[in-house]
């Protein structure tokens, strides 16, 4: 598709007089730049003032390369807010169910929506859309019309051959039984291979913002609650420590009779009986750390504050002096003091399996952990296992060891691996296999333009729903999601740090979600990094970057690991963090050293050097 030219029009009288209070015009022309390929945006701010607002809408309507006109504040109840009225007299056509879908989309969120009085019309070949002003209304209004603002302006402007290919689309889905109706405007369907004309040469996929993409994700696997409602609920059966034990190697005795010399009666070690012995003032027991409290002992005297008086010829203490006064209750742990019979084992939730097994452990439990079942396939006729010879126009297959090692390395199995070759019908048979034995498919390869690029059309066909198959990342944009009931595919791209990037941005998150991790704890850990490299051009998508993390007297600094073309696997050694570069902007073509960007954290090790 060619790029749009979007006009967007903040109207506010207050970010007309202060532009940096505009949030909502910026987030507009983010959004657009995230949804569409190339799109070229034109930006005025300007007060609640009709004649004003309608000579800029005039302006831009008359421009042949302005498609899309969104304005922004002014719609409400307000005495100065006019822009529905400034707009209304240029509409050639009023289109009312465009309004409706913003209205019903924002009404889902709040009530308040009914107070806004946007309009949505064409003026010549211009769409025009009233938003209204509030920077959360505008991602929802956007996010509500996004995906059909390319097909109405190929109606406007009369594109037959790309309204045709829309068309075709939207009935494909529609055929689908298993596609709910509500989805079915979504009519999101896979490339179609081989077909041989222009309608066939762009992707069908609207690309994603990553967070969209990681949203609809969490939003469509379902997760395990029930292990947050065991931690949660469960109580301890036992005390710890069950007995009172001792917290130092010393002499147990009574607190009562104070310091001096006292005869040693025995040796009491962890794992005994507790002792019911009667004990004098002036006897004790040795005692190692952890060993059960006589029953007739209060407290325990460390051996540092003690002196040996006498052995007999065995090597046995007869006699100990003690050189400090024994206290009530010191160096000891009473009964339950870490944890008593009926107390929360877990207070809070926690999923990391080393806790939880820890934990189960100490009160002599283990709870049957169902972790998700996941199976790996990478695609491609080209490919060798490690160990064969090598051969004309083949290539090593890199990813199924590195997924399976990343999912390892996060504490989750591969319970199945297939490495596949560019066919359809196998694809297709392997797929159906899966969802019968595993709950999530990991697979790379196979997602993008090819005409050998099967893995949409195989979902397609197996009736899987695909939520989405482009994101506007590097390196990953062919990623692709899928699911069918609670069986769900991620089309990882075959380029070895494309897998690797998009294993850790989308499919790890889905597996600690549909194993029941807290939401916050799904995606890595993000931390501010300073570049040291200077001037990086900045790619239009954002970017994910590798690179590795030094720390200088405290500060994380991050320099990119060379070449970051994403077949060369030799960037993600040493890669502690994805450096997180936003998409190219006329304000900003270039990260600069000194400029603190995000960084998702990639490994535990995560700091290499410190200076
Ligand atoms: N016309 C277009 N072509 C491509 C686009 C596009 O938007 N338009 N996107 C490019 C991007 S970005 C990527 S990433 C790749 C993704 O390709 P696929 O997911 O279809 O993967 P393949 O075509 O099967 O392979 C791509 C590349 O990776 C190598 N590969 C695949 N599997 C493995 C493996 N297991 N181990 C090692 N290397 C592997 C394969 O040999 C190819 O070189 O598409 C671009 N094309
Ligand atoms: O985005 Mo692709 O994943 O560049 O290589
Ligand atoms: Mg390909």
């Amino acid at each position: 598709m060619n790029p749009i030219t979007f006009g967007v029009l903040t109207v506010s009288d207050s970010c007309f007089q202060d532009p940096a209070k505009d949030k909502s015009g910026p987030r507009l022309v983010a959004l657009i730049r995230d949804s569409f390929d190339n799109a070229q945006v034109v930006i005025s701010v300007l007060p609640d003032e009709r004649d004003l607002i309608q000579r800029e809408l005039r302006k831009w309507i008359d421009r042949s390369d302005v498609g899309i006109i969104i304005t922004t504040g002014g719609t409400g109840f307000a005495p100065r807010d006019v822009t529905p009225e400034a707009t209304k007299p240029l509409l050639d056509k009023e289109c009312n169910q465009l309004s409706l879908v913003i209205a019903l989309a924002s009404l889902q969120k709040t009530k308040y929506a009914a107070l806004s009085r946007g309009l949505c019309g064409i003026a010549d070949n211009t769409l025009v859309l009233n938003f209204p002003g509030s920077e959360k209304a505008v991602a929802e209004c956007f996010e509500a019309v996004r995906d059909l603002l390319p097909h109405a302006l190929h109606l406007i402007r009369d594109n037959v051959a790309l309204v045709q290919r829309t068309h075709a689309e939207v009935q494909d889905t529609a055929a689908l039984p298993s596609v709910p109706s509500v989805l079915k405007r979504d009519h999101v369907c896979p490339h179609k291979t081989g077909a041989g004309d222009d309608v066939d040469r762009n992707s069908p996929f609207p690309m994603l913002p990553v967070l969209q993409a990681l949203d609809t994700i969490l939003s469509v696997v379902q997760r395990n609650s029930k292990v947050e409602q065991q931690l949660r609920t469960l109580v301890s059966p036992v005390n710890i420590p069950p007995f009172r034990a001792s917290i130092k190697d010393g002499y147990a005795m009574k607190s009562t009779g104070f310091s001096g010399t006292k005869r040693v009666l025995d040796c009491i070690a962890a794992g005994d009986k507790v002792n019911q012995h009667p004990l004098r003032e002036d006897e004790c027991f040795k005692i190692n750390t952890g060993a059960p409290l006589p029953e007739n002992a209060d407290c325990v005297v460390q051996v540092e504050d003690t002196k040996l008086v006498k052995s007999d010829k065995y090597g046995k203490e007869v006699l100990v002096e003690v050189l400090v006064e024994p206290k009530a209750g010191q160096d000891v742990r009473s009964i339950g003091y870490d944890l008593r019979v009926g107390d929360p084992v877990f207070p809070a939730v926690d999923c990391s399996p080393v806790i939880i097994k820890s934990l189960l452990a100490s009160i002599g439990s283990q709870l049957p952990q169902r972790k998700p079942k996941v199976a790996i396939i990478s695609t491609g006729s080209e490919l060798l296992a490690p160990h064969q010879p090598s051969a004309a126009g083949k290539i090593y297959d890199s990813n199924t060891t590195m997924l399976e090692e990343l999912l390892l390395y996060f504490g989750f199995d591969c319970m199945q691996q297939h490495v596949l070759g560019d066919d359809l019908t196998t694809i297709k048979q392997t797929l159906s296999d899966l969802y019968d034995a595993v709950d999530f498919v990991i697979c790379s390869g196979g997602v993008s333009m090819g005409d050998k690029d099967y893995i949409k059309p195989a979902l397609k066909q197996l009736k899987f729903q695909l939520h989405f198959g482009r994101v506007n990342m590097k390196p990953g944009k062919p990623m692709t999601f899928a699911s069918r009931d609670q069986k769900y595919f991620f089309g990882l791209p075959g380029n070895p740090v494309s897998a690797f990037v998009t294993f850790h941005l989308f499919a790890l998150p889905a597996i600690r979600w549909a194993a029941g991790w807290e939401r916050t704890k799904c995606t890595l850990p993000i931390v501010n990094v300073t570049l040291l490299n200077d001037a990086i051009d900045l790619d239009p998508r954002p970017e994910y970057v590798r690179a590795t993390v030094t720390s200088i007297q405290g500060q994380l600094h991050a320099s990119v690991n060379g070449d970051q073309i994403s077949s060369r696997l030799q960037s993600i050694v040493g890669a502690d963090v994805l450096l997180h570069l936003p998409g190219r902007s006329d304000n900003k073509k270039q990260a600069r050293a000194g400029d603190v960007f995000s960084a998702s954290v990639l490994r535990y090790d995560f700091i290499s050097k410190y200076e």
